[in-house]
């Protein structure tokens, strides 16, 4: 039975995590899907991973829309939501309603993510709720805000923590129905977490949260450089590379083809 916004939060309840992936093309969704993945975004991470751009910020609606067209084709069960990307939406509730429909109505996303919780991006989220789109919020490290940022820790401050913590209340009464915490301190999570009716969604935030996310490429061992929270479970580069030597070899000294 596919995933849905209900179960997401029937499980936080219920204590079982939510296992949350990356996305960015049919074969790596398919993969996902059949391993039983919760949850698959289509993160604008892409930009880094899948197009070689130094940050998250040059990638535009229909190339992402293009992502997400593949990796719903590649999906049956987990629950896919795309990454508006920069710019898309923080215009106004308008700019945001139309480039998030365009998601649903042209790549079949089941929702979307944005981020941030200030205040306007709370009515935001608030005006996408009541149109009938599903929004999953982002709070702490906000790639998308990298020029006045950075990549760093977020939360460490007591007034930081405060404001972070208020911006996912916010979130959570605007309706969103689920939250990703990035780079934040653990305990912070974890209040975070305890405060909230939806599941938050950690990457860099410790154990305490009702699932986890992480960029695919990450995982896999395929990413050129990867934040010093994630994990690889594979070598996927040295596979990759030693198959392509192998074939390589066997081209040379004219052994394949037989
Ligand atoms: N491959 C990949 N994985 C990710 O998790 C990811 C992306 N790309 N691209 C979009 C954002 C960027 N992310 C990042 C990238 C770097 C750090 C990092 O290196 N942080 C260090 C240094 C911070 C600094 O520059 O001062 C740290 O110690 O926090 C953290 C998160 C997470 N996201
Ligand atoms: C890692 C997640 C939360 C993300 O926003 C992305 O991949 O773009
Ligand atoms: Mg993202």
């Amino acid at each position: 039975m596919p995933v849905t916004t209900q179960k997401l939060i029937q499980w936080k309840q219920a204590g079982r995590s939510i296992v949350a992936l990356t996305a960015w093309d049919y074969a790596i969704a398919r993969i996902l899907d059949e391993a039983g993945v919760d949850l698959i975004l289509v993160g604008d991470s892409l930009a880094m991973v899948a197009l070689g751009h130094a940050t998250t910020l040059p990638v535009t609606i229909d190339e992402m829309l293009h992502h997400t067209a593949a990796v719903r084709r590649g999906t049956k069960e987990a629950f896919v939501v795309a990454d508006l990307p920069f710019l898309s939406y923080q215009e106004s509730p308008a700019q945001a309603i139309h480039s998030a429909g365009r998601f649903l109505k042209e790549a079949g996303a089941q929702a979307v993510k944005l981020e941030g919780g200030y205040p306007a991006m709370v009515e935001t989220v608030s005006q996408l709720v009541l149109a009938g789109i599903p929004v999953m919020g982002h709070v702490g490290l906000t790639p998308q805000s990298v020029n006045r940022l950075g990549y760093k820790q977020q939360g460490r401050t007591r007034d930081d923590a405060q404001r972070i913590l208020q911006e996912a209340i916010a979130l959570d009464d605007a309706g969103a129905f689920a939250i990703v915490l990035e780079h934040i301190p653990t305990d912070l999570a974890a209040r975070i977490t305890e405060k909230l009716s939806i599941p938050t969604i950690g990457i860099g935030a410790g154990p305490h949260c009702n699932g986890q996310v992480l960029v695919t490429a990450d995982v896999l061992g395929l990413s050129a450089q990867k934040p010093p929270f994630a994990k690889s479970y594979a070598n996927l580069h040295g596979i990759i590379t030693q198959a392509v030597r192998d074939f390589s070899g066997e081209v040379r000294q004219h052994q394949f083809p037989e």
